[in-house]
């Protein structure tokens, strides 16, 4: 595999971000390399050990990855290279992945034996019961495949816990919940728990590596639960692949972009504003409107300057072209003017429609 990337991705392997992995990294000249936390990808390309990082950016049913967004903010100033070049989205359907309660054989009618197996009884109906300030409680569009009764600890990453919420307070109300790196660590922690009692909201593919009984399937709220990966690369790297060096990646050059990739890229920056003057955000969001950058996402994160003071990020249709040409260009130079600490966080190709 010699001249072969490097690509990290948040694992362990079976992880939702190891499928982004795959679909943007495939054949023999990538080397996928999984690691334990968010902040070891954005490590790992900061300090040109990865030629490449994988990390999840946004849910559709849950929103944002707070600590994906915290690396971009880097308020430790820990990875100022980074940048975006790609994304990649992958349907989700969540499984719960345990173990099977087994029945005790009925050797002899003690009554700890029908105790035992009483566990084992059809499943419960799953209707959420209507509460005074819930009345309407959304149902659960699954239902476990085996009897759950037993399950009294949850793993899974936080980002999921908000993905299947009706199937959780339908099924799995009382069970204590921990947050783990990943979903399919999450499997990993459930695989050797000796047990039997834990289960983790983690992929099927998770359970085939860790030989898991899926519980049920399709436990996600809505059908169309859907997460988006970015891309990341350090700026002004070279990369070995084909012998080439990049010595801006995130500004393009785009010669016969008539319209600066506005149909077919995204750009995303981070800036901060003065909070004491009023209108201060507006006027940068105006900046944008004033060049005809469509915005597709707006985050905000505590800044670390003070409390309740905050770092916007901004995603927007389009793209940097080389030279200072462009309308992004000239949007970034006003944005600079109104804005404090304005960091490029790059441009690429929008993968929308390539779903
Ligand atoms: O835990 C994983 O498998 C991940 O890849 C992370 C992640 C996320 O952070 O959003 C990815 C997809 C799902 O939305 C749940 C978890």
């Amino acid at each position: 595999m010699e001249g072969a990337w490097t690509i990290a991705f948040l694992g362990p392997k079976a992880s939702y971000t190891h499928q982004a992995a795959l679909n943007a990294f495939s054949g023999s000249n990538f080397h996928l390399e999984p690691l334990i936390a968010i902040e070891d990808v954005f490590e790992a390309v900061q300090c040109s050990h990865a030629n490449r990082g994988v990390v999840p950016f946004e849910n559709s049913t849950n929103g944002s990855v707070v600590q994906t967004l915290d690396l971009f903010a880097d308020l430790q100033k820990r990875n100022p290279d980074i940048i975006v070049c790609g994304e990649a989205y992958v349907g989700v359907r969540h499984c719960l992945l345990g173990h099977v309660k087994k029945p005790v054989p009925a050797s002899t009618f003690s009554s700890a034996v029908i105790e035992a197996n009483d566990d084992l009884s059809p499943i419960s109906s799953g209707r959420a019961t209507p509460t005074l300030t819930m009345p309407d409680p959304l149902q659960p569009k699954t239902q476990p495949l085996t009897n759950i009764k037993h399950v009294r600890k949850l793993y899974s990453h936080p980002q999921a816990w908000g993905q299947c919420k009706s199937f959780l307070s339908a099924y799995l109300k009382g069970s204590e919940r921990q947050d783990v790196s990943s979903t399919s660590r999450a499997a990993e922690l459930v695989a050797s728990d000796e047990s039997g009692t834990s289960a983790a909201i983690s992929s099927e593919i998770a359970a085939r590596v860790h030989s898991l009984d899926i519980l049920a399937q399709g436990i996600e709220d809505r059908p169309d639960n859907t997460t988006r990966f970015l891309i990341i690369m350090r700026r002004s790297s070279p990369d070995s692949r084909h012998g080439e060096m990049h010595d801006t990646p995130g500004i393009q050059d785009c010669p016969d972009d008539q319209n600066d990739g506005m149909d077919t890229h995204k750009s995303l920056v981070s800036f901060t504003v003065d909070h004491e003057d009023a209108g201060a955000l507006t006027r940068a969001l105006a900046v944008f409107q004033k060049h005809g950058l469509n915005l597709t996402s707006f985050n905000s994160r505590p800044s670390g300057i003070a409390p309740w003071n905050y770092i916007f990020f901004v995603e927007f249709k389009g793209r940097r072209c080389g030279g200072g040409e462009g309308a992004v260009n000239a949007a970034l130079r006003e944005l600079d003017e109104v804005a404090r600490g304005r960091r490029w966080l790059g441009s690429w190709e929008s993968n929308l429609d390539r779903r």
